[in-house]
């Protein structure tokens, strides 16, 4: 190959394809690196001050934009494309571009760009992931990295990591195994915990642990971006782990948040009892959804009357979900009853691939489903188990879209005058039903709530507005609460505070509107609220680290928030 570019001083032109460069980069952001780090770049909102002062003068055109024109910008050529994937590529860009302005659209335009970043679309974009990447995001981990994710750790360029979003791909959504293109998870659960929590995001790190995949299709096409190799299980698979939780905790000590999600559930619960004592962890799928599920009930008590022992439980999916939801009522149940669990639990059941779970399965059951197997004849159906127990809250965490069938809710509302019916899956397409088919098939007297959105529906000249029983309302201020207090563990008092600082949030107008779940458009308020109860009950708990305890734990809580305007640059 002959030559290199003009003034090609470290040879990364002129060398060929077999000799070896120095990728160098520079230290100081300031002229065109100033415009190319997310974490500093402000596009034509530098001041004519800051031009001067970072030699940006001739990188930029001369007009001046501030922080809020460039958002109307944005938003309206983000509303151009029909597709939410494509919306969903703009937004990726925008954070790897100019991560303030990315925080702000997110925050200012929340329950618009919710469904971008998260689910449904985010299930879609995990789905493509090989195909539309374009730059890393996150910190991969694979089996190639055995004996060296110390190492792998240190290479993040940030230092003082608050939260780490982990997973192994294996159950994405309801969408089954993504493999390493699960990364879209971590991804986009840390923008909500700074968006709608407050965490900084250079104290967030999404990790992906790449053991392998058993999607056929992934595994052969050309675009995946993982190992192209069946999953490791077994001891080759807890090894990694083993070596990854231990390497958190040498790496960044004792009050790094780990947050499992999207495990399947033969390693996720497995995974939570042996690190619960030992590591500062909490699962999304089993904690963070059983606290925004219990809100959601607590808040629906309020238009079905009724204790929480009052009323009869039915589960279509007994996996982390639906066990970690069941559970946590239990507990709470328990609580307020002053009942041992033992005896609250029976008013819970959970069906799973094969039916109702009942005592005569105890011993073929997965540890997590045996205290739910409970006396009663084998049930296969939903619609038989709806009949002969008479729930009055029906609850979907099946992963199968389309399960909460006509006949099943119209029994739902033969036997209720207001029947629960939470629909939890996700993504949209998995959801057990729609909203539309709650409302109309039950005359609109369901309560009505489900894991991704659904718009109003309109029924006999009323508009009714189905709420979105999502984790994404608890875990940005469950975090919070954990990070301002420095707590050490996780505790299921700590989730139950959660629960009752969001139902407390639904207030009588939510109430007249048919809402169990305050809207998204004020979640930062209400994420400072569950963080402050969060935090108390760590101090309560004895498990609070950062002391003293400030008085007004709300009013710490939101002064610790990262707000996304621009900063000046001396
Ligand atoms: N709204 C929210 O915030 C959240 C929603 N979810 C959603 O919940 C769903 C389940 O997640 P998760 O619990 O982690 O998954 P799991 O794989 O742990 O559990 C799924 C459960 O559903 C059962 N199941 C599958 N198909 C059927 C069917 N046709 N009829 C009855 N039961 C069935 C499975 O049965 P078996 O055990 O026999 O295999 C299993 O018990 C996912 O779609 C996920 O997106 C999860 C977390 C939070
Ligand atoms: C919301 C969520 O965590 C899930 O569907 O897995
Ligand atoms: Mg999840």
């Amino acid at each position: 190959m002959e030559g290199g570019g003009v003034g090609d001083a470290y040879g990364e032109d002129r060398a060929t394809e077999e000799q070896l460069i120095t990728p160098w980069a520079f230290s100081v952001a300031s002229g065109y690196t100033l415009l190319r780090d997310p974490r500093h770049n402000k596009g034509l909102a530098f001041s004519e001050a800051e031009r001067d002062a970072h030699y940006l003068r001739g990188l930029l055109p001369p007009a001046l934009a501030s922080q809020e024109l460039q958002e109307k910008k944005l938003m309206h050529n983000l509303r151009q494309y029909e597709r939410p994937l494509h919306r969903y590529i703009a937004m990726m860009d925008l954070q790897e571009r100019n991560e303030r302005l990315f925080y702000k659209l997110l925050i200012d335009n929340v329950e618009e760009l919710l469904p971008v970043v998260y689910t449904p679309t985010v299930g879609e974009a995990c789905q493509k992931y090989g195909s539309i990447y374009r730059r890393p995001q996150g910190l991969y981990i694979s089996l190639k990295d055995k004996g060296k994710i110390l190492e792998v750790l240190k290479n993040w360029p940030e230092r003082s990591i608050q939260v780490i979003v982990v997973t192994d791909g294996e159950r994405i959504l309801g969408l089954g195994d993504l493999g390493c293109q699960g990364m879209g998870i971590p991804v986009g659960k840390l923008s909500l915990y700074t968006a709608l929590g407050g965490v900084r995001p250079s104290a967030c790190l999404p990790i992906t642990i790449d053991v392998g995949t058993n999607n056929e299709a992934l595994l052969n096409d050309d675009f995946y971006i993982g190992l192209r190799q069946r999953r490791a299980t077994g001891e080759e698979y807890h090894e990694l782990v083993e070596e990854f939780m231990a390497a958190v905790k040498q790496n960044y000590g004792e009050k790094v948040l780990t947050q499992f999600e999207d495990f399947a559930n033969h390693n996720a619960f497995d995974l939570l009892e042996k690190y619960r004592e030992s590591h500062l962890v909490f699962n999304d799928d089993i904690q963070g959804t059983a606290s925004v599920v219990l809100a959601g009930l607590l808040a629906a008590l309020k238009v079905v009357g009724g204790t929480l022992a009052d009323h009869t439980y039915l589960f279509l999916g007994a996996g982390e979900a639906g066990t970690g939801i069941a559970e946590l009522i239990a507990l709470e149940m328990s609580k307020h009853t002053g009942s041992p669990i033992e005896e609250c639990r029976p008013k819970i059941w959970l069906m799973d691939s094969r039916g109702l779970i009942v005592a005569s399965r105890k011993e073929s059951l997965q540890a997590f489903k045996k205290p739910w197997a409970h006396e009663h004849g084998a049930v296969e159906t939903l619609l038989e188990a709806v009949r002969s127990l008479k729930p009055t809250v029906l609850i979907g965490t099946s992963g199968k879209g389309g399960t909460f069938t006509k006949d099943v809710v119209e029994a739902m509302a033969s036997q209720n005058e207001r029947p629960v019916v939470f629909a939890l899956s996700n993504p949209t397409s998995h959801s057990e039903c729609t909203a539309e088919q709650a409302y109309t098939w039950t005359e609109g007297r369901a309560v009505f709530a489900s894991g991704s959105p659904f718009p109003a529906v309109e029924l006999d000249g009323r508009a009714l507005v189905p709420g979105q029983s999502n984790n994404a309302y608890i875990f940005p201020g469950f975090g919070l609460g954990v990070v301002i207090s420095g707590a050490i563990r996780v505790r299921d008092d700590m989730l139950l505070a959660a629960s009752e600082a969001l139902a407390e949030q639904v207030t009588e107008a939510h109430y007249a509107k048919g809402l169990i779940f305050p809207p998204f458009t004020n979640i930062r308020a209400i994420s400072a609220r569950i963080a402050a109860k969060v935090a108390a009950k760590a101090y309560e708990l004895g498990l609070a680290s950062r002391l003293p305890r400030p008085d007004d734990l709300v009013k710490y809580a939101e002064s610790c928030m990262y707000t996304p305007t621009y900063r000046s640059y001396r």
